[in-house]
């Protein structure tokens, strides 16, 4: 039932033409063409990559929670190896990887293994010589402290990512959050938001942001486990343990980068682990605080695509106004003979993501 609703959600909300249905596996899926085909012949601006939800442990396959979808914890190196062949083999090389969160998984923990797990990814990761911003999520903050990872390798906002010359806005708070923007090239700019900055997981005693996720979560979620949602459907599961939310201070910061964008006529792509948009995700793997993203969105012309991990279903939205928001299917439930990453080609008017395995071909025009 489940599978069905992700199905229908990811196809019937692209900006495709929907042609008609079939039965595939049982199950009806709609097929769409998008109103314009890859033109392989234009030169791209730059190229990067994208992958999200590898959660890499060198544990036996498992299930999900609910036991609807399979693990493949040990074969996502492979698949991460895969996706990195791929990407140093392409005639342009991409500028940089965006690792959209939750890396290795939270098991390593258990195992006493999250130092040997990470290092085991992040060196498969750097054999492509390719630069990678990471994204932070849930599993992230199961095997390590935030001053940990400020500290680790998936700190990758001390890579300086082309912002050296670019005026950073800053911040008053004496409780950090990882965020950072930079701009691969002229007119284009990446933020990196942190979905785990109000969290139950992300913060800890005694943090002022911990006790106003503590609120958060107690206004809305009576559970004896936090991590089961409050309500069996709806917006309102979203607030479970396992999800976040962004400070005021990091959407002042965020409200300044897209002002100077929107000055400078950039086109931005905002990246964080948990997606804003209702559409492009199944309700529990919403951030919080969504709303606010979203209505800073809507009014800064600067921002084309938001894309997050987290649902390793995957999902896809183009609001009214034409912004794209893209959830990418997970590393981890991508079965062996699959994939689950993409390479997206930037140009003027649009941006042309190249799919692989369960990630889908799109064509994501500007507004
Ligand atoms: N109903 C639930 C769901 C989960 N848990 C526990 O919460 C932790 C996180 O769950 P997990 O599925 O591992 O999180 P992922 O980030 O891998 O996936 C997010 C979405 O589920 C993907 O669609 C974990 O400890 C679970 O056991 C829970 O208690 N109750």
């Amino acid at each position: 039932m489940l599978k069905f609703k992700h199905s229908f959600r990811n196809s019937c909300v692209s900006e495709g033409r929907l042609i008609g249905w079939w039965a595939k596996g049982g199950k009806l899926q709609s097929r769409l063409t998008r109103t314009r085909k890859m033109d392989d012949s234009v030169q791209p601006l730059f190229t990067f990559g994208v992958i999200a939800d590898i959660q890499y442990a060198d544990i036996e396959d498992g299930f999900n929670f609910k036991h609807t979808r399979k693990r493949y914890y040990r074969n996502s190196l492979k698949l991460l190896r895969r996706a990195n062949e791929k990407w140093r083999k392409e005639a342009v090389q991409p500028s940089f990887i965006l690792q959209l969160g939750d890396i290795i998984d939270g098991f390593n923990k258990k195992y006493d293994a999250s130092e040997k797990a990470l290092e085991t990814v992040v060196n498969e990761l750097d054999k492509g010589e390719i630069e990678v911003h990471h994204v932070w999520g849930n599993h992230e903050f199961y095997n390590f402290s935030r001053d940990d990872l400020m500290s680790s390798a998936l700190n990758s906002k001390t890579t300086d990512g082309g912002m050296a010359e670019d005026v950073v806005p800053t911040r008053e708070s004496t409780e950090e959050s990882y965020t950072y923007h930079f701009s691969p090239a002229p007119h284009f700019r990446f933020v990196v938001l942190d979905a785990y900055d109000l969290s139950l997981i992300g913060r800890k005693e005694p943090s002022e942001r911990y006790y106003q996720s503590l609120e958060i979560m107690q206004a809305h979620n009576n559970n004896d486990d936090l991590n089961h949602p409050p309500v069996p459907k709806g917006l309102e599961q979203r607030f479970v343990k396992f999800n976040g939310g962004f400070s005021q201070d990091q959407l002042d910061w965020l409200e300044g980068v897209l002002t100077l964008a929107d000055e400078k006529l950039e086109k931005v792509v905002i990246v964080s682990h948990l997606p804003v948009h209702p559409n492009s995700t199944d309700p529990i793997c919403l951030a919080w605080n969504y709303e606010k993203v979203l209505s800073m969105i809507r009014a800064h012309k600067s921002v084309v695509c938001f894309m997050a991990g987290h649902d390793h279903d995957g999902g896809y939205y183009r609001d009214a106004s034409g912004v794209h928001y893209l959830t990418l299917e997970g590393v981890i439930e991508t079965p062996p003979d699959s994939e689950a990453f993409g390479t997206v080609y930037v140009y003027e008017d649009r941006m042309a993501l190249k799919g692989n395995g369960r990630v889908a071909d799109r064509i994501l025009m500007y507004p």
